[in-house]
Order: structure tokens, then sequence, then C-alpha cells
């Protein structure tokens, strides 16, 4: 019997660590301490103390929600050359979707190079599609897809030839690595120069050779009064044309500026949902984001890195990874709405998809489509469907791909990609795990996808803007993780690592607050942290050291800088005070029905000039970044003022405000900044108007 036990296609280790783990406790402990303290001295201060009771508590509500997230880290491990001996002939059917929504912001060079590499994976060219979706309806990204799919005609076979490892030709040529190959291999010029003789030519009919996947080119039809739902309604078109066309039983998602870095990751995924003995432990393979041509020591702490290494795989070690929107692979059922067999009948309180649908169930649910519903009605027994001919399912593809189709239907709600946020990815991951699937994480080296970090002010800022609102949209749903954990089957501390994200936008508010209590206080001359001479005061200082050495060390562990450290701590305030709190505010306008909140695409550049240097522009962003720092110069001042008027230095408000300026130091060189380095007059006007009113107020409260 021993030899029909094959070895295990992945593996799961857990990787506990007790030096993080004792920290994590001794920092609870130095938190609840000093909410402690704060209650038994409350009724000897004023204001100011209340509200750092307030915001302290705040702070340990997030850290708890941390350490319960963190607790458990997982690695996995998986082993593609276990498949081929195994069911190299029965691999499945993939197709894999890029979406891209702007040839200005996303140029289409960046996206033809994601296309190409997807081509050239290396997995059966005859099991694959590739569809790209167009949300701009660009002629140039349709020519560029066209030239690009002659051009993949040379390019795949040759990289399968000689085994090159990053197919996106931008990358392959960039790199100083493959010089030498490129220049003593005849071919390689070859196809140069084929390159630019396709930048010349193209030809107005579609071809597919047999050696290569399917390239699929849609355009879902946009008319002005009809929600396109972004991202989100694309990718449903996506699935609802790929479903006609090749109905492949698994789907991998890409943003247009991921490419494929590891040709091997098709296999890898498939290691997971061939290998794992329940289906349920895998609706998706999650690959971590990952980008290339870092800037040195990750001046917008965008990097992500260390997010990945500490939440991330403690996500993990729960019910599995949040949908991160790209790098995904999934099985197509899941995303039809399916629940995992093992939850057997509570899954009809899941979801409409269930048992065996008639035709008039599939039609409320899947849309008024006979060849979709046939088509979702075999995905679900995850049959694959391959047409004979590809423009056999023209007609019924725009029909699914029209503005209209979705209305009544389930789409966006029950099955496929959810509307409602701008975070799309994380809300439809929740509302799998709500259903109980469980996800898997997959980080090969070298790494599976990779793709560009925004770099600049405005661009890092609008994008996380989008994020505090997305998350937050989620979290003032009726699909919040709260809800999904009493009435579904999400796992209680999966639903407190959602929390934890859910609740980034909202952090910006008792931060902000906690940022202007030490200028608050100078200026009242009034005190929220202990007096020097107050034993307590020890408590404070030793959770900043063990605070920031626990960061550090987590950083450090990872291999990366002091500086790149240093560089996160200080754009965690910056981003927490501007982009998150604005986040806030247009989740509160979209509440007030004022104005219903938007996706902003982030901008894709292939190389950075500048590197790194802080940009601004216009946006009220910059507001509150502004007004901080002006205001912590203005109570520095004062606070300098206070010895000679004999009052006693504010020992810790004046270190705590000194902190925070060298926090906001990029704002700083901003005041004195020109063009896109310079916060712009407007932009400081309001905020000496707003520092003004306010210390105004606060001294005529304290004389008062
Ligand atoms: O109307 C739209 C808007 C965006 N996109 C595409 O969505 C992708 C992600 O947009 P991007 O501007 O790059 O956003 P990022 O902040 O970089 O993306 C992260 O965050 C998004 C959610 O906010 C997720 O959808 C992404 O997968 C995730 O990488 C890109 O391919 C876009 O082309 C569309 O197809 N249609
Ligand atoms: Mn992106």
């Amino acid at each position: 019997m021993a030899d029909t036990v094959s070895p295990p296609l992945y593996q799961k280790f857990s990787r506990k660590n007790h030096i993080h783990r004792a920290l994590d406790i001794c920092i609870l402990f130095l938190l609840t301490s000093l909410i402690f303290y704060r209650l038994l001295t409350l009724k000897n201060h004023g204001f100011a103390w209340l509200l750092a009771l307030l915001c302290e508590s705040w702070f340990t509500f997030v850290w708890v929600l941390t350490v319960s997230t963190k607790w458990n880290p997982v690695d996995y491990k998986t082993y593609p050359e276990r498949l081929p001996q195994r069911v190299e002939k029965f691999l499945p059917a993939v197709d894999m979707f890029v979406t891209t929504a702007d040839p200005v912001l996303e140029p289409p060079i960046i996206t033809m190079n994601t296309v190409i590499s997807l081509l050239a994976v290396d997995y059966p060219a005859n099991k694959l599609a590739c569809y790209l979706s167009d949300d701009g309806c660009s002629p140039l990204t349709f020519y560029s897809l066209l030239e690009t799919s002659k051009f993949a005609k040379l390019w795949v076979p040759f990289c399968k030839k000689y085994n090159i490892q990053v197919r996106a030709p931008f990358r392959y040529f960039s790199s100083t690595d493959h010089k030498p190959m490129l220049s003593s291999d005849a071919s390689s010029l070859e196809f140069q120069q084929e390159w630019k003789k396709m930048k010349i030519m193209w030809e107005n009919k579609e071809g597919v050779s047999n050696g290569l996947p399917h390239l699929i080119y849609v355009s879902r039809e946009k008319r002005p009064n009809h929600p396109h739902h972004y991202k989100a309604g694309a990718m449903n078109v996506l699935t609802r044309v790929s479903g006609l066309i090749t109905n492949a039983p698994f789907m991998l998602n890409v943003d247009c500026d991921m490419f494929v870095n590891n040709p091997q990751i098709v296999r890898h995924a498939m290691c997971f949902f061939l290998g794992s003995k329940n289906e349920g432990d895998t609706a998706f393979v999650q690959t971590p984001q990952i980008f290339y041509d870092g800037l040195k020591d990750d001046p917008f702490g965008n990097q992500l890195v260390v997010l990945y290494e500490y939440m991330g795989r403690g996500i993990v070690g729960l019910q599995g990874p949040f949908y991160g929107g790209t790098g995904c692979f999934r099985r197509r059922k899941v995303i039809y709405g399916l629940c995992p067999n093992d939850i057997g009948d509570f899954a009809k309180f899941l979801t409409p998809v269930t048992g065996n649908l008639d035709d008039k169930e599939l039609l409320n649910i899947f849309g008024n489509s006979k060849e979709f519903i046939t088509s979702a009605a075999n995905a679900l027994e995850e049959k694959t469907n391959r047409p004979n001919d590809l423009s056999d399912s023209m007609e019924a593809a725009y029909h699914v791909a029209a503005c209209g189709y979705e209305y009544g239907t389930a789409w966006g709600k029950q099955v496929g990609w959810q509307y409602g946020s701008t975070t799309e990815d994380v809300l439809t991951g929740l509302k799998i795990h709500g259903r109980g699937w469980r996800s898997v994480y997959c980080k090969p080296d070298p790494p599976a996808f990779l793709g560009c970090a925004p770099s600049g002010g405005p661009t890092s800022m609008t994008q996380q803007k989008r994020w505090a609102t997305g998350l937050l949209e989620i979290l003032v749903s009726k699909r919040n993780p709260i809800f999904a954990t009493i009435f579904g089957k999400l796992q209680l501390r999966q639903c407190l690592a959602y929390l934890w994200i859910f609740l980034w936008g909202l952090r910006s508010i008792p931060e902000l607050c906690y940022m202007v209590l030490p200028a608050y206080c100078i200026i009242t001359n009034s005190n929220f942290l202990p007096k020097v001479n107050d034993p307590a005061i020890h408590g404070y200082i030793a959770l900043l050291i063990i605070y920031n050495t626990y960061t550090l060390l987590e950083y450090l562990q990872t291999g990366l800088s002091i500086r790149a450290w240093w560089n996160k701590q200080r754009m965690a305030i910056i981003t927490s005070t501007g982009a998150w709190l604005f986040g806030v505010l247009s989740v509160i306008l979209k509440i007030l029905g004022i104005s219903d909140t938007v996706f902003e695409v982030t901008q894709k550049e292939q190389s950075t000039s500048d590197a790194g240097r802080f940009t601004f522009d216009g946006s009220p962003i910059f507001v509150p970044g502004t007004t901080l720092l002006l205001l912590h110069l203005a109570s520095l001042v004062m606070g300098l003022f206070s010895i000679r008027d004999g009052k006693g230095l504010p020992f810790g408000e004046m270190s705590f405000s000194l902190l925070v300026l060298i926090c906001f130091w990029p704002f700083l060189k901003g005041l004195f900044g020109r063009g896109k380095y310079g916060i712009p007059l407007s932009t400081i006007c309001k905020s000496v108007i707003i520092v003004s009113s306010f210390v105004y107020l606060c001294k005529h409260s304290s004389m008062g």
C-alpha cells in the first residue's frame, strides 16, 4: 500500500516566535496599566487627561486586534516539481484576467508586458486563456494588444526554449543580468528587431496559434446613469465573458502592472488546489504584492514587506489571507457563490447558489443569457466548456458585457466581485470567508508577481485614501465581519483580523487628537502626560522604547534597514492624519448622501527619477499635515517662552511635540521646497488660519 502514498504537494509550518509574543504581551500590559493609572487619577485632571484616556483606550483596543492577528504565524511550502509525473495531462484550465482602466495613468506598455508575461507562463498553453479588460476603451490599448499578440508568438517560444525566468520583456531587456545573453545570442537580437518592426505594422485580425494561450480583449459597455462599479464591475464582466468562451474552473487575476516574475507560479497554485484533501481549505490562493525597482529605504513606506511578514502570516494562520485584489488564483465556483460542501444545509442561509438549481433560479441569479446559464451550471460542477470556435460565443459575450445585464440579478451582491466598496477585493474575500471557505498564501522564490508601488506624495495619498474609504465602507455596511461571524461562517479571530484592517480609516481620529494634545497642553499650560517627577512617566517612556524596539526588530529580521523602519513609522503618521482622515470624510459624505465614493486609479510609472523625495499638490489631503507641523512649531516656541515666564518647562509635552515635528519632516522641507516639492501657498494659508484660530480658542478657553 505504501507506494500509493505520494509525497504531499504542499506543506504547512507554524512559525511561533516567543520573543515576539513576549513583546506583544509586554506592550499590552503597559497599555492597560496606563489606562488604569489614568482612570485612578482622572478626577485630579482636566479635559486633556480625559481625551488622552479615550485615545489610549482606542490604541489598546487596536493593539488587542493586532496581537490576536499576529499570534499564530504560518508558512506554506509548495512542491511543483512533484506535479508533472502525477497530473501533467490532467492539469486544470486557468483563465487569466488583467484589468486596465486608463491609458495615461496606466501606460499600455506596462499592461502589455503583464499580458506577455502571462502568455509565457510555464503551463500547457491549451489550458490557458488570457483576458484583458480595458475600462478606458482606449484604441491605444487595443492596438497595443494586437501588436503584443504577434510579438508573443516569437517571445513565448523563445522564453520556453531558453528557460528565461523573467518573461516580461521590458524587465528582461532592462535588467543587466540578462545583457550577456542578449549580446551573445543571435535570436534575441532578432526579437528586438521584430519588436521594433511590429510597432509600425499591425493587422486587423486576431490570430491565436496553437502554441499560445487564447488572448481576448474585453471592453465592456459603459453608459452614463448606469453604475459601472469600477474594477469590481470589470471583473464580473470578465468572469461572464470567460465563462462563455473558456469557462476554466480556476481563474487568476492581476492588476495591469503586476507581471509574472516566476513562470512556475500556476503550478505552485495548483499544488494547493490539487494537493488539498479538503476542497474547502482552498477557495483561493493569494500571493503577496511585491514591487520592482523599490526605492532605497522605502521613503513612502509602501513596500508592504513587513506587513505581509507579520500581520499577513498571522492571518494566514487563521482562516487564510484576505483577497488582495491581484496575484490571486481562485475556484470559479467560489466566485459563483457556492459554499464548501462540508457546511451542509447551513449553506442555504448564506447563498442562493445551493443544490440543483433549475433554469429559472439560475436566470434570476446569473442574468438572462441562456448560454451563460448553461456555462454557469457547468462551472458549478467544475466542468470546462471549450467551444470549437471562439467566434461562436461572440454574440453571447456582447450580451453579458452590456451595461444593463446585471439589473435584477445577484451579480455584485451574492455572486461575483462585490459592489459597494472601493476595496472590492477585501469585501469579495470577506464574503468568501463568511461562507466558510479558507484561503492559502503562496510566496514562492522568486516572487510570483511584481508591480509598481506608487511614488510621490499625491499618488501614495490617493491610494491610501481609497483603501481607507473602501475598508470603512465595508465596516459600516450590512456585509461587515461582525455579522458574518454571527450569522455566517467567519471565524472569530478572522473577524478580529478583518476589524483590524477595516478600522484603518477611523484610526486617524484618535491619532490626530493625540497629536494635537501636546500642542494644546503647551498652549493652555496644562498637561496630558505625567509630570517628570511622577513615576508613571516611566511607564510611557518604557512603552515608547519597547514599542519602537519591537517594530525595529521586525524590520531588521526581515532584512530591512533602520532607515526603512523610520520612514515607515513616519509615513504611518503622515498617511493616517492625511489620507485616512479623508477616507473617513468620504465615507461620511456617502452616508449623508452627499457624494458617492470613487475608485481613483493609481498612477503607474516605470521608473522614478526623483528618488523618493516627498512631493505635494494642491489637494486638501495635505492640509492636516501642514497644520500639525505649523501647530507644533508654534507650540514649541510658546513652550520655550513659558520658561521665561517662570512656569517651568512642560517636559513631556515638549518632547512629544518635537517628536511629531520630526515625523512631519518631509512637510517642513515642503514649506521651503519649490514646484512639486513645495507645499502650495494656498495649503499653507489654510493651515495658518486653522492654527491661529486654534491657538486663539485655546488661549481664550483657558483664560475663561
Ligand atoms: O474603474 C476601474 C478602476 C480600476 N481598474 C483596475 O483595477 C486595478 C487596480 O487599480 P490601481 O489603481 O492599481 O489600484 P491599487 O491601489 O494599486 O490596487 C490595490 O487596491 C485595489 C483596491 O483598492 C485592488 O483592486 C487592487 O487589486 C490592489 O492591487 C488596475 O489594474 C486598474 O486598471 C479597473 O479595471 N477599472
Ligand atoms: Mn497597483
